[in-house]
């Protein structure tokens, strides 16, 4: 059975280099997580006293502003982080979707980049060379596929790195808000692979600024500020109130008619 749970966790960053009382002072201007100046040592409290439980088939969406902890908590999440106080448990196979570029190999070709990164991603070798045709039509690529990632534009190497992470078979799918970046037209061809892969997966949780992403993959959410959960419910509460105002007021009409909603009917109370 795929779960996390999370008791009373935190996540400190101690920043050696910054002893100087100018650098302490600039860090304590910044947004962001708390900043402990107690020790010598500065140090950056991402996290402070997350407790959570999350169970498969949950689809969780993070939100907060930049600096808030969303992406420690995915790191946390993932095993990836320690927590420095507290504790984590996590039941299942985690695919971390990060950075969409993370654990591919310049100097080898797209194929061989499809049969590692999956592997990186926990699939098999067998696996992905069942999905290897799959993928590579996907991309568009053609005989680039044979050429090394070096010779690729970003926007190929996004086709690529898209293919392959929509193509995995995740019991806990944590994915950043990076996906959500890609350029509009592609996004639009993966929209359909990205929403099978989150049926697929056990259990989701992805950190977004898109709440047109977030309203098509996730049911409920959490509110990270200063490092703590300032929220946990519905989406759509957690929306309204970390934004002030109902998301399906604001959300594009081609999401809305994805999700079922008419714009009218949308602001009705008892739609979700
Ligand atoms: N490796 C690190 N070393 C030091 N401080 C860090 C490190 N990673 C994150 N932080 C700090 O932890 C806090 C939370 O950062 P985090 O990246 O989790 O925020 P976020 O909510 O994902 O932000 P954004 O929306 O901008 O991506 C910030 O104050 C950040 O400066």
């Amino acid at each position: 059975m795929v779960s996390i749970d999370v008791w009373n966790a935190s996540v400190d960053f101690p920043i050696f280099d910054a002893k100087s009382r100018s650098m302490k002072k600039a860090l304590l201007s910044k947004a962001g997580g708390k900043i402990g100046t107690d020790s010598k040592v500065p140090i950056i409290e991402a996290l402070r006293d997350i407790t959570l439980s999350l169970k498969e088939g949950d689809r969780v969406g993070l939100v907060g502003h930049n600096g808030a902890g969303k992406s420690t908590l995915l790191r946390l999440l993932s095993g990836i982080y320690e927590p420095t106080r507290g504790q984590a448990e996590i039941r299942g196979k985690v695919a971390p979707v990060f950075d969409l570029g993370v654990g591919m190999d310049q100097e080898i070709s797209g194929y061989e980049n499809i049969l590692i990164r999956g592997l990186f991603l926990g699939m098999s070798r067998k696996q992905m060379q069942k999905r290897v045709d799959d993928i590579a039509e996907f991309t568009e690529l053609g005989n680039y596929l044979s050429m090394p990632l070096r010779t690729y534009s970003t926007g190929m190497r996004v086709r690529l790195a898209l293919g392959v992470v929509t193509s995995i078979d995740p019991e806990i799918l944590l994915l950043d808000e990076g996906i959500g970046a890609v350029d509009a037209a592609f996004l639009d061809k993966a929209r359909d692979r990205l929403f099978d892969l989150v049926q697929r997966s056990g259990l989701l949780v992805f950190a977004s600024h898109s709440d047109d992403l977030l309203l098509e993959l996730c049911s409920s959410a959490i509110w990270m500020d200063k490092g703590e959960i300032r929220q946990q419910g519905s989406l759509r509460d957690v929306l309204t109130s970390y934004k002030g105002k109902d998301p399906f007021e604001s959300v594009s009409h081609e999401t809305l008619q994805r999700l079922g909603h008419e714009p009218a009917a949308a602001n009705s109370q008892d739609k979700a």
